[in-house]
């Protein structure tokens, strides 16, 4: 790899400020502890308060996040949203899940907001509603995204918001040399947001964190 030209560097050391301006409270720092015990990487400083300044902007009723983890990314779309919001997140690790129960329940939110459903994308999307979600979050198995975001197309309403996580698979989606199939797909899933404007409205990308792709819905 070469050498960061002064330009390169400074644009890091941008990145890095961003990543830690945030103020964590106990409660986010409980859920990144239980991450690091499960060993599960929670979305970053920057990105977790991305998450919520979206979802304070965007004010979602109705939230479905695919991989729950600890409940990191779930508290701060939580925390940004409407009091009454809900949101639905799935995750197959049942043992994340009650960390993640944890977490919401020491943030003061009652299972009745916070619903967790422990199965997969695959299994549990099919049975959510069309035309019923305002925002999605995806932060599972990125060889599953396009079929993640063709769900998310169907669930969300018309100005709905979808946020993919990790989005330039960690540096790797803009070196056209890495062709591995997540970072294909990462790519793909990406230029069809911004480009297939019959189903996507507006997309960007946000080099916060490892990468926030988002896009609304037609
Ligand atoms: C990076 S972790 C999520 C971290 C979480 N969003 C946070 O910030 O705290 C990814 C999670 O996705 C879950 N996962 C993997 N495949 C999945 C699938 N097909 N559907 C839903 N969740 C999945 C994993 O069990 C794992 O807990």
């Amino acid at each position: 790899m070469k050498a960061l030209s002064p330009q390169q560097t400074g644009k890091y050391a941008s990145w890095a400020f961003a990543e830690a301006r945030p103020i964590e409270d106990d409660v986010l720092l409980m859920a990144r502890d239980r991450s690091a015990e499960l060993g599960i990487t929670p979305v970053s400083e920057g990105t977790a308060s991305v998450l919520t300044f979206l979802a304070a902007a965007s004010r979602p009723q109705t939230m479905v996040e695919l991989g729950t983890g600890a409940g990191v990314s779930g508290l701060a779309l939580m925390r940004g949203a409407p009091t009454g919001a809900v949101l639905t997140s799935l995750d197959p690790d049942a043992e994340a899940q009650r960390a993640a129960r944890e977490v919401f329940g020491a943030a003061g939110y009652p299972s009745s907001t916070t619903r967790l459903i422990a199965g997969r994308g695959r299994t549990v999307l099919p049975k959510l509603s069309a035309s019923a979600y305002d925002l999605v979050f995806i932060d599972a198995d990125p060889l599953l995204l396009e079929y993640h975001v063709t769900e998310a197309a169907r669930v969300l309403r018309s100005g709905g918001m979808v946020i993919i996580h990790d989005a330039l698979d960690q540096d790797r989606v803009p070196r056209p040399a890495v062709r591995e199939a997540a970072t294909v797909m990462l790519r793909d899933v990406g230029n069809k947001l911004r480009d297939d404007t019959t189903v996507w409205k507006t997309s960007t990308l946000l080099p916060t964190g490892t990468g926030l792709l988002l896009a609304t819905r037609v």
